[in-house]
């Protein structure tokens, strides 16, 4: 078997809104389908992936040097042992070939699209969910089929006032999330303050406000936000500092006894476990937030929760950033904590197959083959367009 064609195209996932750092009037991301030879109900499988909100379309990458490696490799080299599949592992090394270590940066984003489109295709030619795939070759053999998610927004938009900032999070809780983020930094401390005031007001027993900086601050003012947060009992802190300032980072747990959480903007299993090395990380309340969708696919995610075991971390830490289904499907398979979701943005890329519903802050995956995107109709409208 073999892969016939690779396709992407940029799309836009543009909307008003900004957090601390930047705004999304311009975001695109790509989309990739993978067509394989290979013939389920008389049509071809084909494997799809996109990459996370935040870094732009990479289609430039790609048919410079991602995809022209890939389809350039001898076929027989992509295959697992059966020979009636692909190995991601194997592709994946032909897509590093002639890239030298470090500086990860754009490179990873179009690989890691590549790399989900492949797993997509690899499940589906397994007939297989992909949780069921991970958890029987990497896992205990039994995925957690239940996974937490929380309802990510908040963000600072033009006309936002304090009752639409209380409406917006009065409707994730309404839709059964019980954990709810916005983010900090875009404002001055006092006005953050009073918008978590006023989160807080509406939010019952069980239900908790994380909040997300963006990477925004220097050391001063991630310390006064840390002392100022410190009144709450917040799910965490999510990305004070610059993603690579491991220091910055360290320094806060003097401040902030309380969960903090980063790692969204960490694009490697090396830059991973420099933050587990000498950021100060604490394994018993902090939070991992990698996103494969962004650091080189779950080839390279995989190393890096071999990485974290060493170091004395549980998958059960991670929560990705990024709202997709490939992190849910590696959450269900693998056991991680949990995954974003962002209810009313990034549409149709982000949330769960039609039907799908949040229940005290939890989804069931259903049995849908690959990553399940067949199971989402708008999304699947969008990934036939590319392939058919
Ligand atoms: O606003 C963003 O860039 C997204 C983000 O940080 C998150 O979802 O945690
Ligand atoms: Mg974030």
């Amino acid at each position: 078997m073999k892969i016939v064609e690779i396709r992407e195209i940029t799309l836009p996932i543009s909307s008003p809104i900004r957090n601390a750092y930047i705004d999304f009037s311009k975001m695109t991301l790509s989309l990739v389908a993978v067509i394989t030879d290979v013939i389920r109900d008389g049509r071809p499988v084909v494997g799809y992936g996109f990459n996370s909100n935040g870094r732009y379309g990479q289609g430039k990458l790609m048919r410079e040097r991602f995809i022209p490696r890939i389809l350039e490799a001898d076929p027989a080299s992509l295959v697992d042992a059966t020979g009636d599949n692909l190995d991601p592992h194997k592709i994946w090394a032909a897509m590093f070939t002639n890239e030298k270590p470090g500086g990860h940066g754009e490179r990873s984003v179009a690989i890691g699209t590549i790399d989900m489109a492949v797993w997509d295709a690899v499940a589906k030619i397994a007939g297989q969910p992909l949780f069921q795939l991970l958890a029987e070759r990497y896992g205990t053999g039994t995925p957690n089929r239940q996974v937490f998610v929380y309802a990510a927004g908040g963000y600072y938009y033009p006309g936002q006032d304090h009752g639409k900032l209380k409406d917006e999070m009065r409707s994730y809780i309404d839709r059964g999330y019980t954990v709810v983020k916005k983010k900090i930094g875009g404002a001055s401390l006092d006005e953050d303050l009073r918008r978590i005031d006023s989160i807080l007001s509406v939010l019952q027993d069980g239900q908790k406000l994380a909040v997300d900086a963006n990477g925004r601050f220097d050391l001063d003012t991630a310390v006064r936000y840390a002392k100022a947060l410190s009144q709450y009992d917040l799910f965490w802190y999510e990305e004070a500092g610059d993603p690579l300032d491991f220091e910055l980072q360290a320094t806060l747990r003097s401040y902030y006894k309380n969960p903090m959480a980063t790692g969204e903007n960490l694009f490697s299993m090396q830059d991973a476990r420099n933050l587990v090395r000498y950021g100060g990380m604490r394994p018993d309340r902090d939070w991992l937030q990698f996103d494969c969708a962004l650091s080189y696919g779950l080839v390279e995610y995989l190393r890096t929760l071999d990485m974290l075991k060493e170091h004395g971390w549980s998958a059960s830490r991670c929560i990705p950033h990024g709202g997709h289904q490939m992190s849910l499907n590696i959450a269900a398979g693998l056991g991680l904590g949990g995954n974003e979701s962002y209810p009313d943005l990034f549409q149709p890329f982000g949330g769960f197959p039609d039907g799908v519903k949040v229940d005290q802050g939890f989804v069931t995956m259903p049995d849908l083959p690959g990553i399940g995107f067949e199971g989402k109709s708008d999304l699947h409208r969008q990934m036939k367009a590319l392939s058919d």
